[in-house]
């Protein structure tokens, strides 16, 4: 809750960017309500005079009341339009900072969240955001100033009027204020159900084919079902409530209007009577709705509390303040003495590690040993709580990777997953991804080696949404042929050609070896065949290296490697 509050009020800046267009939004609600405020009173004047003094509106009144219904209509057109492009400009903008919120400090963050609570953090709660820069902030202002003016105006024609008029004020913006509490407890419900049942249809959309093969789908509709039920209940409650509100404040402005015709019919003369009322009502009508934003802003606390945290998300990996830059040639890789948890248990624990420059080394372990936590940390996703993950140059010192520029890292280094997931487009455009300036002959040149120009008619194909076109096998040859086609001089490969028949593995590494010699090779694999590949073995255990060697050396030595080659 505390983190709540104030949540709305820090997201304002972003409308600085956007001051002229703010101010032309306020200008235009100002005009809007005060046309509106001046319209109501003459009406009830001349209705007055026409009734009270039996006199017929003059031409000056009449070319008055229609000047002021044609500044009201376009008043209103014109507040509605800026107020709205407003809100969809600073959403826009919002989107994109919450997008670089998560690029940002993923995958630390994805790691620990669902990512359906992520898109709604990223779409759902932004856009509940809309109300609050459509309807809130110009008109909250707007209503204080034509507020202000009227009161001034009713006070000239009888000061006695403002007993009536100031204390409803008064009670119609402190009561939103006092409830805030329980507003803002339903508004956070309403946003987890939401980004709950966010979560859940991801997941469920995600996971249709073992929901299907395990006869779960009903189950899991059930969830979906119970998640909707939540949510409508939370959305319920909310709307409940401000349906009280919103008589509470009626019936105050009522009374108020009551009191005000009241305190004329004895000091106010002819047709300003009815102008009086028509006046309180008028400057009271504005500020009833501002309550109500104020009390619905509330609900939008959870919201935007979500946004800001994302906004404000701390970089996992900050950029370097003084880049160091990463000389040509071929480049080994070393950690030395890293340590590093997900914020519980250590996983590395002073790990040391060297690959030579053009050296293919094979990282093994047991499942859970932290293989792939030290190619997160090669990938700089994360940076080491202790020691260091470095590029070793032929010559010159090492560069800590905390000192490269991130487009130097990404050129320099590439991380290959079991099964990275494609991109809704064509073959061609998922293989340049990392080299979008890569020609036509590069791309086939790599797609030859790598298996991929098998894979597909042409390189023009629609793959599909994260691939789910292509076996599993092919995916992995993709991956592998998108981060060739930067040349990297340091490879990464986490499992990358498991899912690859023993053959298929064979040749891959093959192609991957002649392709280009210097290149450096971290090779994370389970398969003995492919480990036996490599230049040297290094077994971790326990968070550190505790055996390196080539095949021949290790299977002689028994220990830590002996168990892990004899789980397969
Ligand atoms: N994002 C994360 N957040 C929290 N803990 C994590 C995260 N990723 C991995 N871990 C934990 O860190 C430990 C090491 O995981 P890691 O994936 O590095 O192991 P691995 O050796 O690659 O395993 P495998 O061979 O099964 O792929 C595990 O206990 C795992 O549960």
């Amino acid at each position: 809750m505390n983190a709540e509050r104030g949540a709305l009020r820090a997201l304002l800046p972003v409308l600085g960017a956007h001051r002229a267009m703010t101010v032309r939004t306020f200008g235009a609600a100002l005009a809007d309500q005060a046309a509106l405020v001046a319209l109501v009173t003459l009406t009830a004047h001349t209705v007055g005079t026409a009734v009270v003094e039996r006199q017929a509106p003059g031409p000056g009144t009449v070319v008055a009341l229609l000047l002021l219904v044609t500044a009201r209509a376009l008043a209103t057109w014109r507040e509605m339009d800026l107020s709205h492009d407003l809100a969809y400009r600073v959403l826009a903008e919002m989107r994109i900072r919450v997008f670089d919120g998560l690029a940002r400090s993923a995958p630390a963050r994805v790691g620990g969240r669902r990512s359906g609570d992520l898109a709604s953090a990223a779409l759902g709660d932004v856009e509940a955001l809309e109300f609050f820069y459509a309807h809130a902030v110009a008109q909250l202002v707007a209503s204080g100033v034509v507020f202000g003016s009227g009161t001034v105006a009713l006070a000239l024609l009888d000061p006695w009027l403002l007993t009536a008029v100031l204390p409803v004020a008064a009670l119609l913006v402190l009561v939103p204020l006092l409830e805030s509490r329980g507003r803002v407890a339903r508004g956070a419900r309403t946003r987890a159900a939401a980004a709950d049942l966010s979560a859940e249809t991801v997941e469920t959309v995600d996971g249709l084919h073992e929901l299907l093969a395990f006869g779960a789908l009903d189950t899991r509709r059930e969830r979906l079902r119970a998640h909707g039920h939540r949510l409508g209940d939370a959305q319920r409650a909310e709307q409940a409530r401000e349906a009280d509100a919103s008589a509470v404040r009626d019936l105050l402005v009522v009374a108020a209007v009551v009191g005000v015709v009241l305190a004329a019919a004895h000091t106010v003369s002819g047709a300003w009577a009815p102008a009086a009322m028509a006046l309180a009502l008028g400057v009271l009508a504005p500020v009833s709705d501002s309550a109500a934003a104020l009390g619905q802003a509330g609900g939008l606390r959870a919201a935007a509390a979500q946004v800001g945290a994302a906004v404000r998300a701390p970089a996992g990996a900050p950029p370097p303040a003084a880049p160091r830059p990463v000389p040509d040639g071929p480049l080994g890789l070393r950690l030395r003495g890293v340590r590093f948890d997900y914020g519980g248990r250590v996983v590395l624990d002073g790990v040391d590690l060297t690959v030579r420059p053009g050296e293919t080394l094979a990282l093994v372990g047991v499942s859970g040993a932290g293989k792939s936590t030290c190619a997160h940390l090669v990938a700089r996703f994360w940076d080491p709580a202790a020691g260091a993950v470095e590029l070793v140059p032929a010559a010159g010192p090492p560069i800590d990777l905390r000192d490269v520029a991130e487009t130097d890292l990404r050129r320099a280094v590439a991380v290959v997953g079991q099964d990275a997931p494609l991109f809704h487009g064509t073959l061609a455009d998922n293989l340049r991804l990392a080299a979008p300036a890569a020609t036509d002959d590069e791309l086939a040149a790599v797609a030859r080696r790598t298996g991929v120009d098998r894979i597909a008619d042409g390189y023009d194909t629609p793959v599909g949404e994260r691939g789910t076109t292509l076996s599993g096998g092919q995916r992995a040859r993709i991956a592998l042929a998108r981060a060739l086609l930067t040349h990297p001089r340091v490879l990464v490969l986490d499992e990358t050609t498991a899912n690859l028949d023993t053959e298929g593995d064979a040749a891959v590494s093959a192609t991957l070896r002649d392709g280009a010699p210097s290149r450096t090779t971290l090779l994370i694999a389970h398969r003995p065949s492919t480990i036996r590949r490599a230049d040297r073995i290094a077994v971790l255990e326990a968070g550190r290296v505790v055996q390196t060697g080539t095949w021949e050396e290790l299977t002689g030595e028994g220990g830590a490697f002996a168990r892990v080659v004899a789980r397969r």
